[in-house]
């Protein structure tokens, strides 16, 4: 566990600003019903419970910001957080936030996707104690279960071994130093998650830790249902 000064300010940034265009309902996945009110509230509260001494940061598409308020006020929402105004791709979002950053009083940042409403204070106590000096970035993984096979130039497949692969979650855990650093290149399409942001800015020596294969990310059509299937939000 890395030690920061008490007067550290830790952050969470939750991304909320994507469409949900493969998820395809008539609003972005992350403001479709979970429990009955807007999944995003869930995503919030249960990231807060998991580690609540952090200051909340919401990134949100600019024409959702009214409607996040409005959504807010009629559900009672009231935990406090910070909003920010989203980009044309996860990576400029997350960068749109990590801008807004004090460095001279960061301490820990977590990065979670909106659309994870199910993360557990178990796998956050396993990245913050696997965060230290050696290890700027800490990223949950699980196992791949599924077979893979890569597709070649030429449009044929050759099964892969599975066993050498991880498939990456959120919330993944930075020092807030190195994470305002890396966010200070160029963003590139091949920046799928905030580790390869690190990793493309010199941050090589990220940690792994396990994950939990109930966080999923909302993504296709029934994976709210799929949630809902699983039992009442813990
Ligand atoms: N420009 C973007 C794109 C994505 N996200 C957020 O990043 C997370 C992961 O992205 P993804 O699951 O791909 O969400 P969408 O981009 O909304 O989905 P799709 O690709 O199906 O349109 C989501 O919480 C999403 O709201 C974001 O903040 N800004
Ligand atoms: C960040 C992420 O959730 C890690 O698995 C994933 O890379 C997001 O991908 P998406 O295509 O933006 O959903």
């Amino acid at each position: 566990m890395k030690y920061y000064p008490e007067s550290a300010e830790n952050v969470h940034i939750v991304v909320a600003a994507g469409s949900g265009s493969r998820y395809g309902a008539d609003m972005p996945k992350q403001f479709c019903d979970l429990w009955g009110r807007p999944l995003l509230m869930t995503t919030l509260e249960r990231l807060h419970s998991s580690a609540h001494d952090a200051r909340i940061i919401v990134v949100l598409s600019a024409d959702m910001v009214e409607g996040w308020r409005e959504m807010c006020a009629e559900y009672g929402f009231t935990l406090p957080h910070d909003i920010v105004t989203g980009g044309p791709s996860r990576a400029h979002s997350v960068k749109n936030a990590v801008d807004t950053l004090c460095p001279e009083t960061v301490g820990w940042v977590t990065v979670h996707d909106a659309a994870r409403p199910m993360v557990t204070g178990d796998m956050m106590r396993r990245l913050l104690a696997a965060l230290d000096d050696s290890h700027p970035g800490v990223i949950p993984v699980v196992s791949v279960t599924d077979s893979i096979r890569q597709i070649l130039p030429d449009g044929s497949s050759v099964s892969v071994d599975r066993s050498i692969y991880r498939a990456v979650q959120t919330p993944q855990l930075f020092d807030g130093h190195a994470l305002i650093e890396a966010y200070r290149q160029e963003i590139m399409p091949s920046f799928t998650d905030d580790a390869s942001v690190m990793e493309a800015a010199g941050y090589t020596s990220l940690a792994l830790v396990d994950g939990d294969t109930s966080n999923i990310k909302v993504t296709n059509p029934g994976d709210i249902a799929r949630i809902e299937l699983n039992g009442p939000a813990a």
